[in-house]
């Protein structure tokens, strides 16, 4: 048997290079550990459905949700290193009580990403995002582009839990074992170049911008188009599962901005989809792109903003940003 490497003792070799952002890690992987198991038998529990209440983004609560929200409260609310937990159920940044000077981070996340997936036992996930901020800060200095990340990633609920994570320059994955304990399974994850997958929610089609549509038509086209190579298409409906899938074996994940999203900025949520999201691809050599810029450069102008999301393989997303700029310099913009 190999021997271990757990995700505290991985922390304490200095992998952080900073123990009190290794604490916040700790603490978030705690909460998703916490969450994996409420998971496992929510349905026993009568945990499954709607929990009666809308969030801040006009969708319907989930039970699990609200679950999911409370545990990530009450994992970092105990750690003194965190003072500010945005989160994609709460309305306004939580802020909690914390001796002056002390919480010097804020930790944003997607308590339970793709959880309309939640009844069918399909894979949802935990999005978190880590920033600095300075003790006492306005709400102004929670709005941080996601270069300003000091760690990020996701835990992936599936036949088995990873937990994914970046510090910005390398991505490891660590599973839960049956003893609540994550243990590093690969470190160094390198996402190919090329790749023949791509994932978008086609039934969208007819709010789709021309260069969504040509990139499209050509994958579609396969060896037959300009692309010269057949085509798989997936979307599994939970983000997290999504980009798993491209984090291991490559692809590229789009939810561009359509005429349906177009006047909310988009479907996906900057600060705690988008961004943690980016970090990872791009720590594993991938690219990650609104179609106009690079995500992780968008100056977040509020908590919930939303964006378009276009990460993944190098080359997909590269042929993606040709058809952005042919179409743009085509209408002008
Ligand atoms: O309903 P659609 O258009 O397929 O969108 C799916 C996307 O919405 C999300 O479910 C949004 O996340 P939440 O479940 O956290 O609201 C993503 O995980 C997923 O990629
Ligand atoms: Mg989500
Ligand atoms: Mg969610």
């Amino acid at each position: 048997m190999n021997s271990r490497t757990t995700l505290s003792a991985w922390l304490d070799q200095g992998a952080a290079h900073d123990p009190a952002l290794a604490s916040v890690v700790a603490s978030i992987a705690a909460a998703c550990a916490e969450i994996a198991v409420v998971l496992r038998t929510a349905p026993i529990e009568g945990l499954s459905g709607l929990a009666g209440a809308v969030n801040v983004q006009g969708e319907d609560q989930k039970q699990l949700d609200v679950v999911s929200n409370d545990l990530f409260i009450k994992h970092l609310g105990e750690n003194p290193a965190i003072s500010i937990l945005v989160s994609e159920e709460l309305n306004q940044a939580l802020q909690f009580e914390r001796e002056a000077g002390a919480g010097r981070y804020m930790v944003a996340c997607d308590p339970l990403d793709g959880s309309s997936n939640l009844d069918v036992n399909v894979t949802v996930g935990s999005i978190f995002s880590v920033l600095a901020v300075p003790p006492g800060a306005d709400d102004a200095a929670l709005l941080q582009p996601g270069t300003r990340q000091l760690a990020a990633g996701y835990a992936a609920y599936g036949n088995s839990t990873s937990l994914v994570l970046t510090f910005g320059k390398s991505v490891a994955v660590f599973t839960l074992d049956a003893k609540g304990e994550f243990i590093l399974t690969r470190d160094g994850i390198a996402i190919p170049a090329a790749s023949a997958e791509y994932a978008i929610n086609a039934a969208r089609e007819r709010f789709w911008d021309e260069a969504t549509r040509a990139y499209v038509a050509e994958s579609v086209a396969g060896e037959t188009g300009a692309a010269g190579k057949r085509y798989n298409m997936r979307w599994v409906g939970s983000m997290v599962a999504d980009i798993h899938r491209i984090l291991m074996r490559g692809g590229i994940f789009l939810y561009p901005l359509d005429s349906e999203t177009a006047a909310k900025g988009g479907r996906l949520r900057l600060m705690y989809e988008a961004n943690p999201m980016s970090l990872l691809v791009e720590a594993a050599g991938g690219r990650a792109t609104t179609g106009r810029g690079r995500i992780l450069e968008v100056q977040p102008t509020g908590i919930h903003q939303r964006v378009a999301v276009i990460l993944g393989s190098a080359e997909e997303v590269e042929r993606v940003e040709r058809h952005y700029a042919a179409t743009l310099a085509d209408a002008g913009e």
